[in-house]
């Protein structure tokens, strides 16, 4: 009935990879962690790490892009045990978007409950500047207006229900506490809340393109993450996730900025250090009974 490409991976493929891993680390992660492009930092805060090059992991895609190392860390921040994305994987890339998807069924069955993710994204709002960490309060998924949303296929009921409800995709109370603790780190002149937008890249925008994605009410555009928060969701862990506005995008035709992705890793350097010391305390004040403290 579906064809071959949309049958993902099944929850036994899934199974054993998450037993391939667990049987190689006594690590049993409550937190799991996406490092968007240039933010690989994160990883390495975790201490006591044991590391997986994604090549060595059963059924996991590889990393392809620049700034997107391709290690599963695991590890623990401040005691908390942790899982950690060193690289994620794109539409653009070329897999099927049930692959890129493939290791937030692994954080499930390895145990996370909350996942934590970033990424790099261009500044649609006009009140925002290179620098500015927005908490996503919200998402648009533009390739899923067209269908291609990782959910399509079969669904298996162990991972989740067949029409998964998004209007709560992103917990409130974590956005909450990411707001908190950041004014609390005194972050409070470049830290944003909004709406983030995925495109499937891996050209960027146009300027009419980024004139109709404000208009629709996006403060950000980017290529990744939500495709990961539907998965996650789906198979019900909590989710928060934070956008490096790392480039304002050009929305004016005598403008002679030009976005590319070199730039997006230099800025990204600029914030990382305080945007992985937002993303240590959240972990930290996370309970693995769901409370935050
Ligand atoms: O993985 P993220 O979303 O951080 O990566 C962004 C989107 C593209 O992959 C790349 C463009 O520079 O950065
Ligand atoms: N689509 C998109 N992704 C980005 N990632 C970082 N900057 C951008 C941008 O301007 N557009």
């Amino acid at each position: 009935m579906f064809p071959e490409t949309n049958k993902g991976f099944s929850y036994e493929d899934c199974k054993a990879t998450s037993d391939w891993l667990l049987a190689q680390t006594d690590i049993r992660p409550n937190v799991g962690i996406v490092c968007g492009s240039g933010l690989g930092g994160l990883a390495d805060m975790l201490k006591d790490q044991v590391v997986f090059n994604y090549k060595d992991i059963p059924n996991f895609p590889q990393s392809t892009v620049h700034g997107h190392a391709g290690r599963l860390v695991f590890g623990t921040l401040k005691g908390r045990p942790c899982v950690c994305m060193q690289g994620r994987f794109h539409l653009y890339e070329g897999y099927p978007i049930q692959k890129i998807t493939l290791p937030m069924r692994i954080f499930k069955m390895l145990g996370v409950e909350t996942v934590i993710l970033t990424n790099a994204a261009g500044g649609l709002n006009q009140d925002f500047k290179v620098g500015d960490i927005m908490v996503i309060k919200d998402h648009i998924n533009m390739p899923g207006f067209a269908g291609n949303n990782p959910l399509v296929g079969p669904n298996d009921e162990r991972f989740g229900v067949r029409f998964p409800c998004m209007s709560d995709a992103y917990d409130r109370e974590l956005q909450q506490l990411a707001v908190d603790i950041g004014q609390e780190l005194g972050y409070g002149d470049f830290l944003k809340e909004g709406v983030y937008c995925v495109l499937g890249g891996p050209s960027f925008e146009t300027i009419a393109e980024c004139r109709i994605l404000h208009k629709l009410g996006a403060d950000a555009v980017g290529m990744s993450t939500v495709h990961e928060v539907i998965v996650a969701r789906h198979c019900g862990m909590r989710v928060v996730a934070l956008s490096l506005i790392t480039n304002l995008v050009v929305m004016d035709y005598d403008s002679q900025e030009k976005a590319n992705h070199e730039d997006v890793l230099q800025a990204s350097k600029l914030r990382a250090g305080q945007l992985e010391r937002l993303v240590s305390t959240v972990v930290t004040r996370i309970e693995p009974n769901n409370n935050y403290i």
